[in-house]
């Protein structure tokens, strides 16, 4: 059976990247998706973005909600502090494996715990199973048209404290307008928007960080 492009990128990491050297491992994903093969990686140019809202969070507990190939999920882990850990939620089972292969490539694997599932069911059981109190980061990269009714979840499941701090890729391409017109119209949130590009193309995209003022 044809290798996946998920696989294909894997092996070049596995084959390129330093072992326990997470820049390495981005930089050879930017490379491989900026030269052979694009991928829904947030990206060198969105992931500057994407580190410095987590810098200025500094999350205890942090939630991803896309994994992916794992591309966002080493830029948030490299900059947590000790005994600091990144949930990251993944609908697709085919891509997990390959995730949590490049994560340890990276040398992160202590710092991040992959959970399969929707985020819809995942998100009720991260008090109780997953021991979280309130999320100080999250993520959203996963399905454009969950970002709105899983922030409405994440409330009402009491999850967000004065202060956490909500980033969102893709508000530009593919969009999320639905998540816009909830989060920019609750005065809960104060939101900023950051235009930028996809990745590894010259199309306009946008971030939006939203933090809840409780
Ligand atoms: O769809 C995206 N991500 C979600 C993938 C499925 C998530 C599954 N899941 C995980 C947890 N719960 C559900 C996405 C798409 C694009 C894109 C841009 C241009 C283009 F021509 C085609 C696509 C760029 C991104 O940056 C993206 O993030
Ligand atoms: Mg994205």
């Amino acid at each position: 059976m044809d290798q996946s492009k998920e696989q294909r990128i894997l092996n070049s990491v596995s084959y390129n990247a330093v072992k326990g050297d997470p820049e390495s491992v981005l930089n050879c994903i930017d490379k491989y998706c900026g030269q052979y093969e694009w991928a829904m990686n947030v990206g060198d140019e969105k992931g500057i973005i994407l580190d410095k809202t987590v810098e200025e969070a500094d999350p205890t507990v942090a939630l991803e909600m896309g994994t992916y190939c794992g591309y966002s999920a080493i830029r948030i882990a490299r900059l947590l502090k000790p005994n600091a850990r990144l949930l990251s939620i993944e609908f697709n089972p085919e891509f997990i494996p390959i995730a949590k292969e490049i994560i340890e490539i990276a040398g992160l694997s202590e710092k991040v715990t992959i959970i399969e599932g929707h985020s819809q069911d995942i998100i009720p059981q991260l008090k109780k199973k997953y021991e979280v109190e309130t999320l100080d980061f999250v993520f959203l990269d996963h399905w454009k048209e969950r970002y709105a009714p899983d922030t409405i979840l994440l409330e009402e499941c009491g999850l967000l404290r004065k202060g956490s701090i909500l980033l969102a890729d893709n508000i530009v391409y593919p969009g999320a307008p639905e998540f816009i017109k909830y989060i920019r119209s609750n005065s809960r949130y104060e939101c900023t928007s950051y235009p930028t590009f996809l990745e590894y193309m010259k199309v306009e995209d946008a971030m939006e960080k939203a933090v809840y003022m409780g």
